[in-house]
Protein backbone atom coordinates (compact mmCIF):
# COMPACT_ATOMS: atom_id res chain seq x y z
CA UNK A 1 0.00 0.00 0.00
CA UNK A 2 1.12 3.42 -0.50
CA UNK A 3 1.31 6.10 2.02
CA UNK A 4 -1.71 8.67 2.24
CA UNK A 5 0.93 11.70 2.25
CA UNK A 6 0.94 11.35 -1.58
CA UNK A 7 -1.28 10.05 -3.85
CA UNK A 8 -0.64 8.74 -7.50
CA UNK A 9 -4.30 8.73 -8.90
CA UNK A 10 -5.06 6.88 -12.27
CA UNK A 11 -7.68 7.35 -14.80
CA UNK A 12 -7.00 5.53 -17.63
CA UNK A 13 -10.13 3.52 -17.14
CA UNK A 14 -12.30 6.78 -17.22
CA UNK A 15 -11.30 9.39 -18.52
CA UNK A 16 -8.13 7.83 -20.41
CA UNK A 17 -11.49 5.12 -22.11
CA UNK A 18 -12.76 9.05 -23.34
CA UNK A 19 -9.82 8.95 -25.55
CA UNK A 20 -11.36 8.94 -29.57
CA UNK A 21 -10.84 5.21 -30.88
CA UNK A 22 -10.64 3.79 -27.43
CA UNK A 23 -13.27 0.82 -27.13
CA UNK A 24 -12.17 -1.36 -23.97
CA UNK A 25 -14.24 -4.57 -23.29
CA UNK A 26 -14.61 -5.51 -19.28
CA UNK A 27 -11.94 -8.22 -19.37
CA UNK A 28 -9.61 -5.52 -21.28
CA UNK A 29 -10.57 -3.17 -18.32
CA UNK A 30 -9.81 -5.98 -15.72
CA UNK A 31 -6.57 -6.94 -17.16
CA UNK A 32 -5.52 -2.35 -17.28
CA UNK A 33 -6.33 -2.32 -13.86
CA UNK A 34 -4.20 -5.34 -13.40
CA UNK A 35 -1.25 -3.63 -14.97
CA UNK A 36 -1.74 -0.54 -12.88
CA UNK A 37 -1.28 -2.31 -9.95
CA UNK A 38 2.00 -3.47 -10.87
CA UNK A 39 2.97 0.26 -11.26
CA UNK A 40 2.04 1.15 -7.60
CA UNK A 41 -0.43 3.58 -8.36
CA UNK A 42 -2.82 4.24 -4.98
CA UNK A 43 -5.87 4.36 -6.58
CA UNK A 44 -7.09 3.01 -9.86
CA UNK A 45 -10.55 4.87 -10.73
CA UNK A 46 -12.59 2.21 -13.13
CA UNK A 47 -15.10 3.85 -14.78
CA UNK A 48 -18.60 5.60 -14.03
CA UNK A 49 -20.93 2.67 -12.35
CA UNK A 50 -24.73 3.05 -13.27
CA UNK A 51 -23.93 5.93 -16.39
CA UNK A 52 -22.23 2.79 -18.26
CA UNK A 53 -23.28 -0.86 -18.30
CA UNK A 54 -19.75 -2.03 -18.72
CA UNK A 55 -18.69 0.03 -16.17
CA UNK A 56 -21.16 -1.52 -13.82
CA UNK A 57 -20.33 -4.54 -14.70
CA UNK A 58 -16.67 -4.08 -14.25
CA UNK A 59 -17.30 -2.73 -10.78
CA UNK A 60 -19.33 -5.96 -10.07
CA UNK A 61 -17.38 -8.46 -11.52
CA UNK A 62 -14.06 -7.11 -10.11
CA UNK A 63 -16.26 -6.94 -6.21
CA UNK A 64 -17.17 -10.45 -7.27
CA UNK A 65 -13.40 -10.93 -6.54
CA UNK A 66 -11.86 -11.08 -10.06
CA UNK A 67 -9.94 -8.45 -9.37
CA UNK A 68 -7.21 -7.95 -6.54
CA UNK A 69 -5.23 -5.04 -6.01
CA UNK A 70 -2.25 -5.54 -4.11
CA UNK A 71 -1.12 -1.52 -3.95
CA UNK A 72 -3.87 0.65 -4.91
CA UNK A 73 -7.73 0.55 -4.57
CA UNK A 74 -10.60 1.05 -6.76
CA UNK A 75 -12.41 4.17 -6.99
CA UNK A 76 -15.87 4.98 -8.76
CA UNK A 77 -16.36 7.84 -10.66
CA UNK A 78 -19.84 9.80 -10.67
CA UNK A 79 -21.43 13.09 -10.21
CA UNK A 80 -23.04 14.98 -7.23
CA UNK A 81 -27.02 14.58 -7.13
CA UNK A 82 -29.16 16.16 -10.15
CA UNK A 83 -30.37 19.83 -8.58
CA UNK A 84 -34.23 19.41 -7.30
CA UNK A 85 -33.48 15.90 -6.28
CA UNK A 86 -33.13 13.96 -3.36
CA UNK A 87 -29.34 12.63 -2.28
CA UNK A 88 -31.18 9.63 -1.65
CA UNK A 89 -33.51 9.39 -4.91
CA UNK A 90 -30.77 10.00 -7.14
CA UNK A 91 -29.89 6.80 -8.89
CA UNK A 92 -26.62 7.43 -10.22
CA UNK A 93 -25.33 8.24 -6.97
CA UNK A 94 -27.24 4.90 -5.54
CA UNK A 95 -24.90 3.50 -8.35
CA UNK A 96 -22.00 4.65 -6.61
CA UNK A 97 -23.32 2.75 -3.62
CA UNK A 98 -23.88 -0.52 -5.17
CA UNK A 99 -20.39 -0.54 -7.33
CA UNK A 100 -19.22 -1.46 -3.66
CA UNK A 101 -16.20 0.75 -4.26
CA UNK A 102 -14.47 2.30 -0.56
CA UNK A 103 -13.43 5.19 -2.57
CA UNK A 104 -15.77 7.72 -4.55
CA UNK A 105 -14.74 10.57 -7.09
CA UNK A 106 -17.82 13.23 -7.56
CA UNK A 107 -17.45 15.69 -10.39
CA UNK A 108 -18.75 19.02 -9.44
CA UNK A 109 -19.17 22.47 -11.47
CA UNK A 110 -17.03 24.72 -10.01
CA UNK A 111 -16.93 27.92 -12.16
CA UNK A 112 -20.33 29.93 -12.16
CA UNK A 113 -21.12 30.05 -15.82
CA UNK A 114 -21.08 26.24 -15.71
CA UNK A 115 -23.54 25.91 -12.96
CA UNK A 116 -25.42 29.06 -14.55
CA UNK A 117 -25.83 27.62 -18.12
CA UNK A 118 -25.02 23.94 -18.04
CA UNK A 119 -26.75 23.02 -15.19
CA UNK A 120 -29.04 25.46 -14.97
CA UNK A 121 -29.47 26.04 -11.62
CA UNK A 122 -28.47 28.71 -8.62
CA UNK A 123 -24.86 29.05 -7.25
CA UNK A 124 -26.27 27.88 -4.07
CA UNK A 125 -28.36 24.94 -5.28
CA UNK A 126 -24.94 23.45 -6.82
CA UNK A 127 -23.06 23.84 -3.22
CA UNK A 128 -26.24 21.75 -1.70
CA UNK A 129 -25.57 19.30 -4.72
CA UNK A 130 -21.68 19.06 -3.52
CA UNK A 131 -22.54 18.96 0.71
CA UNK A 132 -25.21 16.54 0.34
CA UNK A 133 -23.69 13.78 -2.09
CA UNK A 134 -20.62 13.93 -0.16
CA UNK A 135 -21.92 13.67 3.41
CA UNK A 136 -24.28 10.72 2.02
CA UNK A 137 -21.79 9.15 0.92
CA UNK A 138 -19.23 9.62 3.87
CA UNK A 139 -22.58 8.82 6.12
CA UNK A 140 -22.16 5.24 4.05
CA UNK A 141 -18.63 4.97 5.01
CA UNK A 142 -17.07 5.63 1.40
CA UNK A 143 -13.92 8.25 1.46
CA UNK A 144 -14.75 10.98 -1.22
CA UNK A 145 -12.99 12.97 -3.16
CA UNK A 146 -14.24 15.94 -5.24
CA UNK A 147 -12.89 16.90 -8.93
CA UNK A 148 -13.38 20.55 -9.20
CA UNK A 149 -14.57 21.02 -13.22
CA UNK A 150 -13.61 23.96 -14.87
CA UNK A 151 -11.49 25.11 -11.61
CA UNK A 152 -8.97 26.93 -13.34
CA UNK A 153 -11.51 28.62 -16.32
CA UNK A 154 -13.94 29.42 -12.96
CA UNK A 155 -11.33 31.15 -11.11
CA UNK A 156 -10.68 33.70 -13.57
CA UNK A 157 -14.19 34.72 -13.48
CA UNK A 158 -14.80 34.43 -9.99
CA UNK A 159 -11.97 33.24 -8.18
CA UNK A 160 -14.22 33.09 -4.97
CA UNK A 161 -16.71 30.42 -6.01
CA UNK A 162 -14.81 27.72 -6.74
CA UNK A 163 -13.25 28.01 -3.17
CA UNK A 164 -16.34 27.82 -1.78
CA UNK A 165 -16.77 24.40 -3.49
CA UNK A 166 -14.03 23.19 -2.02
CA UNK A 167 -14.74 24.63 1.63
CA UNK A 168 -18.29 22.85 1.26
CA UNK A 169 -16.80 19.90 0.21
CA UNK A 170 -14.45 19.68 2.92
CA UNK A 171 -16.86 20.04 5.64
CA UNK A 172 -19.09 17.69 4.13
CA UNK A 173 -15.75 15.09 4.74
CA UNK A 174 -14.22 15.09 1.51
CA UNK A 175 -10.93 14.46 1.76
CA UNK A 176 -9.65 15.97 -1.40
CA UNK A 177 -10.71 18.83 -3.43
CA UNK A 178 -8.98 18.14 -6.79
CA UNK A 179 -8.95 21.15 -9.28
CA UNK A 180 -9.34 20.28 -12.72
CA UNK A 181 -8.10 22.08 -15.80
CA UNK A 182 -10.63 20.66 -17.95
CA UNK A 183 -10.79 22.72 -21.21
CA UNK A 184 -6.61 21.81 -20.81
CA UNK A 185 -5.72 25.60 -21.58
CA UNK A 186 -3.76 26.39 -18.95
CA UNK A 187 0.06 26.86 -18.75
CA UNK A 188 2.08 25.91 -15.89
CA UNK A 189 2.74 29.45 -14.73
CA UNK A 190 -0.91 30.30 -14.24
CA UNK A 191 -1.42 27.00 -12.56
CA UNK A 192 1.33 27.56 -10.59
CA UNK A 193 0.37 30.86 -9.45
CA UNK A 194 -3.91 29.39 -8.92
CA UNK A 195 -2.38 26.45 -6.76
CA UNK A 196 -0.86 27.84 -4.45
CA UNK A 197 -3.32 31.31 -4.37
CA UNK A 198 -6.13 28.15 -3.28
CA UNK A 199 -3.91 26.45 -0.89
CA UNK A 200 -3.44 29.37 1.01
CA UNK A 201 -7.24 30.07 1.37
CA UNK A 202 -9.36 26.71 1.19
CA UNK A 203 -9.23 24.23 3.78
CA UNK A 204 -8.99 20.77 2.32
CA UNK A 205 -5.53 18.47 0.30
CA UNK A 206 -5.46 19.30 -2.95
CA UNK A 207 -5.29 17.30 -6.43
CA UNK A 208 -4.64 18.49 -9.68
CA UNK A 209 -6.63 17.13 -12.81
CA UNK A 210 -5.11 18.03 -16.48
CA UNK A 211 -6.13 18.10 -19.74
CA UNK A 212 -2.95 18.35 -22.70
CA UNK A 213 -4.63 20.94 -24.74
CA UNK A 214 -1.56 23.50 -24.71
CA UNK A 215 0.69 20.19 -24.64
CA UNK A 216 1.45 21.33 -21.33
CA UNK A 217 -0.68 18.55 -19.26
CA UNK A 218 2.29 16.99 -17.60
CA UNK A 219 3.99 20.28 -16.66
CA UNK A 220 0.89 21.54 -15.40
CA UNK A 221 0.67 18.63 -12.68
CA UNK A 222 4.38 18.82 -11.86
CA UNK A 223 3.70 22.99 -11.37
CA UNK A 224 0.55 22.18 -8.82
CA UNK A 225 2.75 19.54 -7.27
CA UNK A 226 5.30 22.37 -7.03
CA UNK A 227 2.40 24.77 -5.52
CA UNK A 228 1.32 22.13 -3.11
CA UNK A 229 -0.90 19.42 -4.34
CA UNK A 230 -0.25 16.63 -2.89
CA UNK A 231 -2.84 14.07 -5.19
CA UNK A 232 -2.14 13.89 -9.10
CA UNK A 233 -4.47 12.26 -11.75
CA UNK A 234 -3.00 10.90 -14.94
CA UNK A 235 -3.25 8.37 -17.30
CA UNK A 236 -1.43 5.52 -19.06
CA UNK A 237 0.42 7.12 -22.00
CA UNK A 238 -1.93 9.86 -21.95
CA UNK A 239 -4.83 8.50 -23.06
CA UNK A 240 -7.96 10.91 -22.82
CA UNK A 241 -10.58 12.98 -24.40
CA UNK A 242 -9.11 15.48 -27.26
CA UNK A 243 -5.37 16.05 -26.75
CA UNK A 244 -5.60 13.63 -23.68
CA UNK A 245 -4.57 13.87 -20.50
CA UNK A 246 -0.98 13.95 -18.23
CA UNK A 247 0.43 10.97 -18.98
CA UNK A 248 1.26 9.59 -15.92
CA UNK A 249 4.33 7.48 -16.44
CA UNK A 250 5.67 11.16 -17.11
CA UNK A 251 4.28 12.34 -14.24
CA UNK A 252 5.59 9.91 -11.95
CA UNK A 253 9.26 10.14 -13.80
CA UNK A 254 9.01 14.06 -12.91
CA UNK A 255 7.73 13.13 -9.50
CA UNK A 256 10.37 10.46 -8.72
CA UNK A 257 13.99 11.17 -10.72
CA UNK A 258 13.06 15.30 -10.81
CA UNK A 259 11.65 16.23 -7.62
CA UNK A 260 12.26 13.71 -5.02
CA UNK A 261 8.86 12.43 -4.30
CA UNK A 262 9.35 8.47 -3.35
CA UNK A 263 5.39 7.69 -4.56
CA UNK A 264 5.49 4.33 -5.50
CA UNK A 265 5.76 1.24 -3.72
CA UNK A 266 9.92 -0.15 -4.13
CA UNK A 267 10.31 -1.91 -7.56
CA UNK A 268 7.71 -0.79 -9.36
CA UNK A 269 9.49 2.19 -11.18
CA UNK A 270 11.08 -0.38 -13.40
CA UNK A 271 7.83 -1.54 -14.33
CA UNK A 272 7.14 1.67 -16.55
CA UNK A 273 7.80 0.91 -19.72
CA UNK A 274 6.72 -2.82 -19.26
CA UNK A 275 3.78 -1.53 -18.42
CA UNK A 276 2.83 1.48 -20.51
CA UNK A 277 3.22 -0.70 -23.72
CA UNK A 278 1.22 -3.70 -22.50
CA UNK A 279 -2.01 -0.87 -21.63
CA UNK A 280 -0.90 0.26 -25.68
CA UNK A 281 -1.58 -2.99 -27.00
CA UNK A 282 -4.81 -3.61 -24.97
CA UNK A 283 -6.17 -0.30 -26.14
CA UNK A 284 -4.94 -1.03 -29.83
CA UNK A 285 -3.08 2.02 -30.04
CA UNK A 286 0.92 1.30 -31.19
CA UNK A 287 2.67 2.44 -28.26
CA UNK A 288 4.54 6.01 -28.83
CA UNK A 289 7.83 5.29 -30.01
CA UNK A 290 9.46 8.85 -28.53
CA UNK A 291 7.56 8.79 -25.27
CA UNK A 292 9.22 10.31 -22.47
CA UNK A 293 11.17 7.62 -20.36
CA UNK A 294 9.03 4.79 -21.32
CA UNK A 295 9.25 5.27 -25.43
CA UNK A 296 11.84 2.77 -27.58
CA UNK A 297 13.39 6.20 -28.60
CA UNK A 298 13.67 7.49 -24.93
CA UNK A 299 17.16 6.79 -25.18
CA UNK A 300 17.92 6.39 -28.60
CA UNK A 301 21.10 8.38 -30.20
CA UNK A 302 21.47 9.05 -33.40
CA UNK A 303 24.40 11.78 -33.47
CA UNK A 304 27.73 10.66 -33.37
CA UNK A 305 28.49 13.44 -31.12
CA UNK A 306 26.23 12.32 -28.48
CA UNK A 307 27.76 8.65 -29.07
CA UNK A 308 31.25 10.03 -28.77
CA UNK A 309 30.55 11.35 -25.25
CA UNK A 310 28.39 8.55 -24.24
CA UNK A 311 31.06 6.12 -24.67
CA UNK A 312 33.19 8.27 -22.00
CA UNK A 313 30.07 7.79 -19.68
CA UNK A 314 26.34 7.36 -20.48
CA UNK A 315 25.31 10.22 -18.31
CA UNK A 316 26.49 12.94 -20.33
CA UNK A 317 24.07 12.74 -23.10
CA UNK A 318 21.15 10.91 -20.79
CA UNK A 319 18.91 12.92 -18.40
CA UNK A 320 18.65 9.95 -16.27
CA UNK A 321 19.95 5.77 -16.08
CA UNK A 322 16.90 4.55 -18.40
CA UNK A 323 16.99 1.53 -16.58
CA UNK A 324 15.84 2.95 -13.50
CA UNK A 325 12.39 2.83 -15.73
CA UNK A 326 13.09 -0.14 -17.10
CA UNK A 327 14.02 1.17 -20.71
CA UNK A 328 17.39 0.77 -22.67
CA UNK A 329 19.62 2.74 -23.96
CA UNK A 330 20.20 2.05 -27.98
CA UNK A 331 22.35 3.50 -30.45
CA UNK A 332 21.24 4.00 -34.32
CA UNK A 333 24.04 3.91 -36.99
CA UNK A 334 23.26 6.08 -39.66
CA UNK A 335 24.52 8.55 -41.67
CA UNK A 336 24.93 10.97 -39.15
CA UNK A 337 27.29 8.22 -36.87
CA UNK A 338 30.74 8.49 -36.10
CA UNK A 339 33.41 6.35 -34.85
CA UNK A 340 31.95 5.79 -31.32
CA UNK A 341 28.97 5.39 -32.64
CA UNK A 342 29.47 1.90 -34.34
CA UNK A 343 31.90 0.95 -31.40
CA UNK A 344 29.01 1.37 -29.30
CA UNK A 345 26.80 -0.33 -31.46
CA UNK A 346 28.71 -3.15 -32.02
CA UNK A 347 29.36 -3.73 -28.20
CA UNK A 348 25.27 -3.60 -28.27
CA UNK A 349 25.27 -6.28 -30.69
CA UNK A 350 28.15 -8.25 -28.73
CA UNK A 351 30.52 -7.75 -31.72
CA UNK A 352 34.29 -7.05 -30.47
CA UNK A 353 35.85 -4.53 -32.54
CA UNK A 354 38.63 -4.09 -30.06
CA UNK A 355 42.00 -3.14 -31.64
CA UNK A 356 39.91 -2.68 -35.08
CA UNK A 357 39.89 0.97 -35.92
CA UNK A 358 39.96 0.06 -39.64
CA UNK A 359 36.72 -1.58 -39.47
CA UNK A 360 34.99 1.05 -37.52
CA UNK A 361 36.44 3.41 -39.91
CA UNK A 362 35.33 1.48 -42.89
CA UNK A 363 31.83 0.65 -41.44
CA UNK A 364 31.54 4.38 -41.36
CA UNK A 365 32.31 5.46 -44.00
CA UNK A 366 29.89 2.48 -45.94
CA UNK A 367 27.04 3.54 -43.58
CA UNK A 368 27.39 6.99 -44.81
CA UNK A 369 27.52 5.97 -48.34
CA UNK A 370 24.63 3.66 -48.46
CA UNK A 371 22.24 5.62 -46.68
CA UNK A 372 23.09 8.87 -49.01
CA UNK A 373 22.10 6.27 -51.41
CA UNK A 374 18.81 5.45 -50.05
CA UNK A 375 19.41 2.81 -47.55
CA UNK A 376 18.78 3.37 -43.63
CA UNK A 377 20.13 1.42 -41.06
CA UNK A 378 18.67 3.20 -38.01
CA UNK A 379 15.56 -0.08 -37.97
CA UNK A 380 17.66 -2.66 -39.33
CA UNK A 381 20.07 -3.99 -36.95
CA UNK A 382 20.29 -7.37 -38.66
CA UNK A 383 21.41 -5.63 -41.80
CA UNK A 384 24.00 -3.43 -40.22
CA UNK A 385 25.15 -6.45 -38.10
CA UNK A 386 25.82 -8.40 -41.05
CA UNK A 387 27.60 -5.58 -43.03
CA UNK A 388 29.89 -5.12 -39.49
CA UNK A 389 30.42 -8.96 -39.45
CA UNK A 390 31.32 -9.09 -43.03
CA UNK A 391 34.18 -6.48 -42.87
CA UNK A 392 35.82 -7.81 -39.64
CA UNK A 393 35.54 -11.36 -40.86
CA UNK A 394 34.01 -11.98 -43.53
CA UNK A 395 30.88 -13.50 -41.94
CA UNK A 396 30.23 -16.61 -43.39
CA UNK A 397 27.69 -17.81 -46.36
CA UNK A 398 25.23 -20.28 -45.65
CA UNK A 399 24.54 -20.01 -49.27
CA UNK A 400 25.51 -18.71 -52.37
CA UNK A 401 22.55 -17.42 -55.22
CA UNK A 402 23.63 -18.24 -58.68
CA UNK A 403 20.48 -16.76 -59.90
CA UNK A 404 16.45 -15.51 -59.34
CA UNK A 405 14.04 -15.11 -61.58
CA UNK A 406 10.07 -14.20 -61.40
CA UNK A 407 7.35 -14.24 -63.52
CA UNK A 408 4.08 -12.52 -63.33
CA UNK A 409 1.13 -13.83 -65.64
CA UNK A 410 -1.90 -12.15 -65.89
CA UNK A 411 -4.40 -14.65 -67.05
CA UNK A 412 -7.26 -13.69 -69.41
CA UNK A 413 -9.76 -14.20 -66.96
CA UNK A 414 -7.64 -11.34 -64.50
CA UNK A 415 -6.31 -13.79 -61.84
CA UNK A 416 -1.99 -12.66 -61.58
CA UNK A 417 0.27 -15.48 -61.10
CA UNK A 418 3.42 -14.86 -59.72
CA UNK A 419 6.31 -17.60 -59.78
CA UNK A 420 9.77 -17.98 -58.91
CA UNK A 421 12.36 -19.51 -59.87
CA UNK A 422 15.95 -19.68 -58.04
CA UNK A 423 19.21 -20.83 -58.82
CA UNK A 424 21.80 -21.54 -55.40
CA UNK A 425 24.56 -23.76 -53.82
CA UNK A 426 24.12 -24.80 -50.18
CA UNK A 427 25.76 -27.72 -48.28
CA UNK A 428 28.12 -28.61 -51.22
CA UNK A 429 24.71 -28.99 -53.61
CA UNK A 430 23.19 -27.03 -56.62
CA UNK A 431 19.68 -26.41 -56.17
CA UNK A 432 17.07 -25.01 -58.42
CA UNK A 433 13.56 -24.37 -56.84
CA UNK A 434 10.43 -22.50 -58.40
CA UNK A 435 7.28 -21.70 -56.25
CA UNK A 436 4.09 -19.81 -56.85
CA UNK A 437 2.94 -16.89 -54.89
CA UNK A 438 0.32 -14.39 -53.97
CA UNK A 439 2.70 -11.99 -55.31
CA UNK A 440 6.09 -11.44 -56.45
CA UNK A 441 8.01 -11.48 -53.42
CA UNK A 442 5.76 -14.07 -51.76
CA UNK A 443 6.59 -16.50 -54.62
CA UNK A 444 10.51 -15.61 -54.02
CA UNK A 445 10.30 -16.35 -50.35
CA UNK A 446 8.48 -19.01 -50.67
CA UNK A 447 11.43 -20.06 -53.80
CA UNK A 448 14.22 -19.59 -51.64
CA UNK A 449 12.97 -21.51 -48.78
CA UNK A 450 12.17 -24.01 -50.92
CA UNK A 451 15.86 -24.47 -51.71
CA UNK A 452 17.59 -24.35 -48.58
CA UNK A 453 14.90 -26.64 -46.94
CA UNK A 454 17.12 -29.49 -47.52
CA UNK A 455 20.22 -28.09 -46.16
CA UNK A 456 18.66 -25.96 -43.68
CA UNK A 457 15.58 -27.80 -41.82
CA UNK A 458 15.84 -25.21 -39.21
CA UNK A 459 14.00 -22.34 -41.88
CA UNK A 460 10.83 -23.95 -41.28
CA UNK A 461 10.88 -22.24 -37.78
CA UNK A 462 11.27 -18.73 -39.27
CA UNK A 463 8.43 -16.62 -40.92
CA UNK A 464 8.50 -13.18 -42.82
CA UNK A 465 6.34 -11.35 -40.24
CA UNK A 466 5.83 -7.51 -41.62
CA UNK A 467 7.41 -5.81 -45.10
CA UNK A 468 7.59 -2.18 -45.73
CA UNK A 469 8.29 -0.81 -48.68
CA UNK A 470 8.98 3.19 -49.69
CA UNK A 471 9.88 4.87 -52.68
CA UNK A 472 12.72 7.06 -51.96
CA UNK A 473 12.67 10.32 -54.11
CA UNK A 474 15.89 10.78 -56.37
CA UNK A 475 18.19 13.25 -55.48
CA UNK A 476 20.35 15.66 -57.61
CA UNK A 477 19.00 13.73 -61.01
CA UNK A 478 19.21 10.33 -60.26
CA UNK A 479 15.87 8.21 -60.54
CA UNK A 480 13.89 7.27 -57.50
CA UNK A 481 14.69 4.59 -54.93
CA UNK A 482 12.83 1.75 -53.50
CA UNK A 483 13.64 1.27 -49.55
CA UNK A 484 12.26 -2.46 -48.50
CA UNK A 485 12.00 -3.50 -44.73
CA UNK A 486 11.46 -7.25 -43.94
CA UNK A 487 10.82 -8.57 -40.64
CA UNK A 488 11.65 -11.55 -39.83
CA UNK A 489 10.54 -13.87 -36.56
CA UNK A 490 11.51 -17.56 -35.46
CA UNK A 491 9.23 -17.23 -32.71
CA UNK A 492 12.53 -16.25 -30.66
CA UNK A 493 13.02 -13.10 -31.74
CA UNK A 494 12.68 -10.66 -34.28
CA UNK A 495 15.14 -8.97 -36.66
CA UNK A 496 14.88 -6.53 -39.46
CA UNK A 497 17.10 -6.21 -42.98
CA UNK A 498 16.85 -3.67 -45.43
CA UNK A 499 16.93 -3.70 -49.20
CA UNK A 500 17.54 -0.92 -51.88
CA UNK A 501 17.26 -0.44 -55.72
CA UNK A 502 15.91 1.31 -57.86
CA UNK A 503 13.51 -2.14 -58.83
CA UNK A 504 11.38 -2.88 -56.12
CA UNK A 505 11.58 -6.62 -56.94
CA UNK A 506 15.53 -6.51 -56.02
CA UNK A 507 15.18 -4.08 -53.48
CA UNK A 508 12.85 -7.02 -51.91
CA UNK A 509 15.39 -9.73 -52.71
CA UNK A 510 17.99 -8.30 -51.00
CA UNK A 511 16.24 -7.97 -47.18
CA UNK A 512 14.70 -11.13 -48.32
CA UNK A 513 18.45 -12.71 -48.52
CA UNK A 514 19.62 -10.31 -45.60
CA UNK A 515 17.00 -12.19 -43.54
CA UNK A 516 17.66 -15.66 -44.36
CA UNK A 517 21.34 -15.49 -44.38
CA UNK A 518 20.57 -13.70 -40.83
CA UNK A 519 18.42 -15.94 -39.62
CA UNK A 520 20.50 -19.21 -40.61
CA UNK A 521 23.71 -17.60 -39.09
CA UNK A 522 21.87 -17.07 -35.47
CA UNK A 523 20.94 -20.51 -35.83
CA UNK A 524 24.47 -21.63 -36.12
CA UNK A 525 25.56 -19.36 -33.27
CA UNK A 526 27.39 -17.27 -35.55
CA UNK A 527 25.44 -13.83 -34.90
C1 LIG B 1 -15.11 16.54 -17.38
C2 LIG B 1 -15.49 15.10 -17.53
O1 LIG B 1 -14.95 14.45 -18.37
S1 LIG B 1 -16.65 14.46 -16.52
C3 LIG B 1 -16.94 12.84 -17.11
C4 LIG B 1 -17.79 12.83 -18.33
N1 LIG B 1 -18.06 11.48 -18.75
C5 LIG B 1 -19.14 11.14 -19.41
O2 LIG B 1 -19.98 11.96 -19.73
C6 LIG B 1 -19.26 9.71 -19.82
C7 LIG B 1 -20.50 9.03 -19.27
N2 LIG B 1 -21.70 9.81 -19.50
C8 LIG B 1 -22.93 9.24 -19.71
O3 LIG B 1 -23.07 8.03 -19.77
C9 LIG B 1 -24.08 10.17 -19.82
O4 LIG B 1 -23.68 11.43 -20.30
C10 LIG B 1 -24.78 10.36 -18.44
C11 LIG B 1 -25.42 9.03 -18.02
C12 LIG B 1 -23.82 10.81 -17.36
C13 LIG B 1 -25.85 11.44 -18.52
O5 LIG B 1 -26.79 11.01 -19.46
P1 LIG B 1 -28.16 11.85 -19.67
O6 LIG B 1 -28.80 12.08 -18.37
O7 LIG B 1 -28.90 11.13 -20.72
O8 LIG B 1 -27.48 13.15 -20.26
P2 LIG B 1 -28.01 14.61 -20.48
O9 LIG B 1 -26.94 15.24 -21.29
O10 LIG B 1 -29.38 14.59 -21.01
O11 LIG B 1 -28.02 15.25 -19.02
C14 LIG B 1 -26.95 15.37 -18.17
C15 LIG B 1 -27.50 15.80 -16.84
O12 LIG B 1 -26.48 15.78 -15.84
C16 LIG B 1 -26.43 17.06 -15.22
N3 LIG B 1 -25.07 17.27 -14.74
C17 LIG B 1 -23.98 17.57 -15.45
N4 LIG B 1 -22.93 17.69 -14.62
C18 LIG B 1 -23.37 17.45 -13.36
C19 LIG B 1 -22.78 17.45 -12.10
N5 LIG B 1 -21.46 17.69 -11.96
N6 LIG B 1 -23.54 17.17 -11.04
C20 LIG B 1 -24.85 16.89 -11.20
N7 LIG B 1 -25.46 16.88 -12.38
C21 LIG B 1 -24.74 17.16 -13.45
C22 LIG B 1 -26.91 18.02 -16.29
O13 LIG B 1 -27.37 19.23 -15.76
C23 LIG B 1 -28.06 17.22 -16.89
O14 LIG B 1 -29.13 17.31 -16.00
P3 LIG B 1 -30.69 17.22 -16.49
O15 LIG B 1 -30.91 15.78 -16.87
O16 LIG B 1 -31.43 17.61 -15.28
O17 LIG B 1 -30.81 18.13 -17.65
C1 LIG C 1 -13.18 15.53 -14.07
C2 LIG C 1 -12.55 15.65 -15.34
O1 LIG C 1 -12.29 14.68 -16.00
C3 LIG C 1 -12.21 16.98 -15.82
O2 LIG C 1 -12.64 17.96 -15.24
O3 LIG C 1 -11.49 17.07 -16.84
Amino acid sequence: MQTDEFHVFDTTLRDGAQREGITYSVADKLAVARLLDQIGVGFVEGGWPGALPKDTEFFARAAAGELSLRHGVLVAFGATRKAGVRVEDDPQVRALLDSQATVVTLVAKSDVRHVERALRTTLEENLAMVRDTVAFLRAEGRRVFVDCEHFFDGYHHDPEYGVRVLDVAASAGADVGVLCDTNGGMLPMGVHDIVSDVRRRAGIRLGIHTQDDTGCAVANTLAAVDAGATHVQGTANGYGERAGNANIFSVIGGLVTKMGHDVLPDGCLTELQRVSHAIAEIANLAPDTHAPYVGAAAFAHKAGLHASAIKVDPELYNHLDPSRVGNDQRILVTEMAGRASVELKSAELGVDVTGRPDVVGTVVERVKEREAAGWSYEAADASFELLLRDELDGASEPFTVESYRVIIDRREDGRLVSEATVKLHAAGSRVISTEEGNGPVNALDRALRKALERAYPQLAKMELTDYKVRIMPGRHGTDAVTRVLIETSDHEREWTTVGVHGNVIEASWLALHDAVRFGLLRSAGSV
